[in-house]
């Protein structure tokens, strides 16, 4: 539950609420949502919303997606996010797992006082970092260092790994699917860089994945320090509230129970289709700005990841070709936003003269850890009075200009509130997809850039051993700016396949008209 507040904090924000809402008081009076039991208001009054669509069949959908029922018809499975933060509604076995990924965690957290780790290490894209970067940077700083590695790219590998103490890092390696290449690649790194300072890499280092995965099948060849195992049921861009966010929050000394009591305490609330439920005002905000951008502004610095978290979850979630029925409606709600004030000096400008193609979505948090050593840096004014003060400036500078806005306003963001936060999206995000008729469990067009990777890939091996044959027409633009690549990398180059290279790859390299198949990189399984 929320911390308890002392009565001036508590005359502070409920006065600061009302300022909040105030300043909409020519707006609609009937699209704001206040709970105190979840310190939440969503105020929609800005958005100038038609009346609410029916939203009935959308409501069942969900309880029967919650009751475990199949809701991911593409790929067969159910999708139990919600059962993460209340297992009592999972079906037994299922709730029996849940309770012992929990024990391990509480388990490991002791391992790691005890072994005296200081620093973790994380490797995983998409859902299998965003979610921890968030909680990491919105309940942090920790009680012990935290980098990720979420790419291919080099020079952030060498930026990352060349701070790594390994003598006294746990490496998290997490990874759905357990084959997403990126994720592969950043583990071979890790491991040279360990083997490089001669310290053992597999007892200090963690698979979360997948039951039977490649990762699973190697933590248990290689005889890691342990493994925690995911569930099918459970996207990637929801897996916050599975061992992908809790461990590493654990690890960081973080309140993950807190977390989890938010979001239950939130899906309780959203779960019902009354007049007092906050999902349902970003679902009908959705519904009637549909082709509108969403442009994230959260008025705290710890929240900064806030609008790259809800870019997966909404865009992976409702950017899709098909409605379930194979009607052709290439939906899509485009997300995008950073931080206030900071975005002030940046978007605002073309958000008050440009074009009317979106509404913002501030977020407030009433109470900061730091607000009260705020200094004053004007009489009678702090930092903090700036901050709020902004985002209410702002807000009234959209309006005037015509523009559209919603505000989700928090008590404070901590573990509870955070919970409350990430489940509300989830929850708008499943019942809108079931008001339009789109799957927001699959992600099948996010295949075919991996795949097309793996014909670049071939035709990059290719030229590199000037079989130039294996060029077609079509490739031209792309041959170029690969031999120009090559050209500059060749110039002083290690060797180009390293030792351990896939066998897909050899295979390729000696195979050289044949491309590279999807194993090589997309490894089955779709997970998300
Ligand atoms: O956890 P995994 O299997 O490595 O996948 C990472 C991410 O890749 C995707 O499957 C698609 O890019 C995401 O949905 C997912 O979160």
């Amino acid at each position: 539950m929320p911390q308890a507040f002392n009565s001036r904090n508590a005359r502070f924000i409920w006065a600061a609420i009302g300022a909040l809402a105030d300043d909409a008081a020519h707006c609609d009076a009937d699209t704001i949502v206040r709970s105190k039991s979840l310190g939440l208001t969503v105020d929609a009054r800005r958005l100038q919303l038609p009346s609410a669509p029916p939203l009935q069949e959308a409501f069942e959908s969900m309880a029967a997606l919650e009751r475990g029922e199949v809701a991911n018809p593409d790929e067969g499975r159910q999708v139990g996010h919600y059962w993460l933060r209340d297992p009592g509604l999972a079906p037994e076995e299922i709730r029996e797992e849940i309770y012992s990924s929990w024990a391990q965690i509480d388990y490991l957290t002791r391992e790691a006082s005890a072994r005296n780790v200081t620093s973790l290490l994380l490797l995983g894209i998409g859902g299998s970092a965003l979610g921890p970067q968030l909680l990491s940077e919105a309940l942090g700083p920790g009680s012990r260092r935290i980098a990720f590695l979420d790419n291919t790219d080099p020079d952030g590998f060498h930026m990352v790994l060349s701070t790594i103490e390994p003598a006294s890092t746990w490496v998290l390696v997490m990874s759905k699917s357990g084959g997403t290449v990126e994720t592969r690649n950043a583990l071979i790194e890790t491991k040279a860089h360990f083997r490089s300072r001669g310290v053992d890499f597999a007892s200090r280092s963690l698979a979360v994945t997948c039951a039977g995965s490649r990762l699973d099948q190697m933590a248990i060849k290689e005889n890691w320090r342990d493994r925690l195992h995911l569930w099918e049921f459970v996207g990637g861009r929801t897996s916050w509230a599975s061992v992908v966010g809790l461990l590493p929050a654990a690890l960081l000394g973080m309140d993950w129970r807190s977390l989890l009591r938010g979001a239950a305490a939130c899906d309780a609330s959203t779960r019902v289709a009354d007049a007092e439920n906050p999902a349902t005002l970003l679902v009908r905000a959705w519904h009637s700005l549909a082709g509108r951008a969403m442009v994230v502004l959260p008025y705290r610095d710890r929240l900064q990841l806030f609008g790259r978290y809800l870019q997966q979850l909404v865009m992976e979630s409702l950017g899709k070709a098909r409605d379930v029925q194979g009607t052709l409606v290439n939906h899509g709600l485009t997300v995008y936003g950073n931080k206030g004030s900071t975005d002030q000096h940046a978007l605002l400008q073309q958000l008050l003269d440009g074009p009317d193609d979106y509404f913002a979505v501030f977020v407030a948090a009433l109470e900061g850890a730091h607000d009260k050593e705020s200094k004053e840096v004007e009489t009678g004014v702090t930092s903090s009075d700036y901050l709020l003060a902004f985002l209410i400036g702002t807000r009234r500078a959209l309006t005037a200009a015509g523009r559209r806005s919603l505000t989700i306003t928090l008590q404070r963001v901590d573990a509870f509130h955070l919970g409350v936060l990430l489940a509300l999206f989830e929850r708008a995000v499943g019942l809108y997809a079931a008001l339009i008729g789109v799957n927001a469990y699959n992600q099948p067009a996010v295949e075919s850039g991996k795949r097309a990777a793996s014909r670049v890939l071939a035709l990059m091996l290719n030229l590199r051993d000037n079989v130039t044959s294996a060029a077609s027409d079509a490739d031209q633009d792309d041959v170029e700016m690969l031999r120009e690549y090559l050209a500059l990398q060749q110039s002083e180059r290690k060797p180009s396949l390293p030792t351990h290279a896939t066998p897909q790859l050899q295979a390729c390299k000696r195979n050289r008209t044949e491309s590279l198949s999807s194993q090589a990189l997309c490894d089955g399984s779709e997970t998300g």
